[in-house]
């Protein structure tokens, strides 16, 4: 309290002769006139030299005042060189990104700092945070105060659009999740047709002789054609025909996700540089959807599937700028992700003839009959290395959101991180699934490893959160699982062995979601 009453004391003093001399310098004379007894002490020089004085003071006597009201501890600091803007963390993030390895330093920094920290970005402070306790109340319990803004938000406007349900809050939002929500009812996301349609096509384009293939180049096409299939009635048709058109789409559209998701780690500032590559690339991008969406909404066979996403934002009126938008967020949403993950499985089975022999093993079963939804949800060690590769991978590895209002979370205060945190209206708070899902404490000493056999005793809930939590929860998620399975089971009736066909170790790209650096190249032989 008398540390708060000091600092109270200096801002006022500071801002009072600041003010003072402001005025005797800018105000007319008759009124310059009342200044006259302290004229003598008004110097210019002294009131440059005290408005860092005035900044510092206030800054400690607002985070005193506000960790006493709110009972709060202050957290931990990234030991910043330039603790001013924090030029130097941006340096540090541009040359982790460079080296595909900025989510490790981020796993160093939460060892040594511990899992909750601040850094400044551009002269703005941010949280980083480890906590599932804080998880909890930003995704959950106290999901009004904590909406997707700032960067974060910024990034999605540039490349989904305005009106993308990754980009709005609120209103806007919960009428986005209503359109798209009867799209997942069970008995669509239990009919295995489109996805039997989509992985056959896959399974023809994997060489039968061992030789090497890019199986994340495929598994893009793939789940971008059953994605636009299954919500659209309308497949891009990307793996059976790809054309200029498609191609040119699927690198714009890379392009926009990277640039923007990277700037947006870098902060607000490289927002201002201007950047006409990732202009060209939105624009090929919208021009591709709406060409798309010309196509489909004339085609006959979209007229006969009960519920179709695009058919109810055709219905609904929505403008085409919306209607793009909400296109792009479900490419986003079913294309990267569940590729993402199938990619980093097969490269890790490809090293694992052990964890491959467990799966044949249980689907034996089927007797080289295709799965049902049933078979494949009864199928535990398939699902067990599904929850692993999202475990180790989670496609959406960092997000973050923004407080609405000045509020605590639960833990990130003191020396230990273990008292709530006073969190001032505006901050940003990001999280790193890659250090969460590896933290020593919860999953074990061996966090680190592909082992799909803890989860036979592993019970988590906020620590592991690859398809988020609370009302803003994966609505994919049980299409992606049933997918992602089906693939896996499907690929291993029709071949007995994965080999790897490249040295190289295993690189994330940091994008809106990750995706490996050096492809998946590997060789299959048939059964
Ligand atoms: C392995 C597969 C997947 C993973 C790991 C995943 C992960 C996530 C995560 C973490 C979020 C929350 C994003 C945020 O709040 O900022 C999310 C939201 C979403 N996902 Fe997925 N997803 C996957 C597959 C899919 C699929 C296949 C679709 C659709 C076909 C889909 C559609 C969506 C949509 C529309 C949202 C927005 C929900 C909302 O804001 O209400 N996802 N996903």
């Amino acid at each position: 309290m008398l540390s708060e009453t000091f600092y109270l004391a200096a801002k006022t003093l500071s801002a009072v002769y600041i003010l003072t001399c402001a005025a005797h310098r800018f105000l007319p004379d008759p009124a310059r006139h009342q200044l006259r007894p302290v004229t003598p002490y008004m110097l210019p020089w002294v009131a440059f030299a005290l408005v860092p004085v005035y900044l510092f003071t206030s800054s400690k006597y607002f985070w005193l005042r506000n960790n006493r009201v709110h009972k709060t501890k202050p957290g931990n600091v990234y030991p910043h060189r330039d603790p001013i803007l924090g030029v130097d963390w941006m340096i540090s993030a541009s040359k982790g990104l460079k080296a595909y390895n900025l989510l490790e330093i981020w796993d160093g920094l939460f060892a040594s700092l511990g899992n909750s920290f601040w850094h400044l970005a551009f002269g703005k402070w941010i949280l980083l945070t480890n906590e599932p306790e804080n998880l909890k109340v930003l995704l959950s319990t106290q999901f009004e105060s904590w909406p997707i803004g700032g960067v974060r938000q910024t990034t999605t406007v540039i490349t989904l659009g305005p009106h993308a349900i990754f980009s709005v809050n609120g209103k806007e939002w919960q009428q986005g999740r209503a359109l798209i929500k009867p799209s997942f009812v069970r008995n669509q996301v239990a009919d295995l047709e489109c996805q039997d349609r989509h992985v056959e096509r896959f399974l023809g384009k994997i060489p039968r002789d061992g030789s090497s293939v890019d199986l994340q180049k495929l598994l893009y096409l793939m789940t971008m054609d059953s994605a636009t299939d299954f919500m659209f009635g309308y497949s891009t048709e990307m793996l059976l025909n790809p054309t200029k058109e498609t191609s040119e789409f699927t690198q714009a559209f890379d392009h926009a996700l990277y640039v923007s998701a990277s700037r947006a780690r870098l902060g607000w500032i490289s927002y201002l540089i201007p950047d006409k590559k990732l202009d060209h690339s939105v624009r090929t991008c919208q021009k591709f959807i709406d060409r798309y969406v010309a196509k489909a909404s004339n085609d006959e066979k979209l007229k006969e599937r009960p519920y179709l996403f695009l058919h109810e934002l055709l219905q609904s009126g929505a403008s085409m700028e919306h209607i793009r938008d909400q296109l792009l967020a479900i490419v986003i949403g079913g294309r990267d992700t569940s590729a993402s993950t199938l990619s980093a499985l097969f490269w890790t089975l490809a090293r694992r003839p052990d964890i491959v022999q467990k799966i044949r093993d249980e689907i034996a079963s089927l007797d080289g009959q295709k799965p049902t939804w049933e078979d494949l949800k009864s199928f535990r060690f398939v699902n067990m290395a599904l929850k692993e590769t999202l475990r180790l991978w989670s496609p959406v590895v960092t997000n973050m959101r923004c407080a609405a209002k000045d509020t605590v979370l639960p833990k990130g205060g003191g020396a230990d991180g273990q008292s709530p945190l006073f969190i001032p209206k505006g901050t940003a708070v990001r999280w790193s699934l890659h250090s969460l899902h590896r933290r020593k404490d919860i999953f074990g000493e061996d966090s680190h490893e592909f082992r799909p056999e803890r989860w036979e005793t592993l019970r988590t809930s906020w620590e592991y959160l690859p398809f988020s939590g609370g009302p803003r929860t994966c609505i994919g998620q049980q299409f992606a699982l049933t997918q992602m399975a089906y693939v896996v089971v499907r690929v291993f009736q029709t071949f007995e062995t994965v080999e790897p066909r490249d040295e190289r170790p295993m690189l994330h790209t940091l994008s809106t979601t990750t995706s490996l650096l050096n492809g998946c190249h590997v060789g299959f032989k048939a059964s």
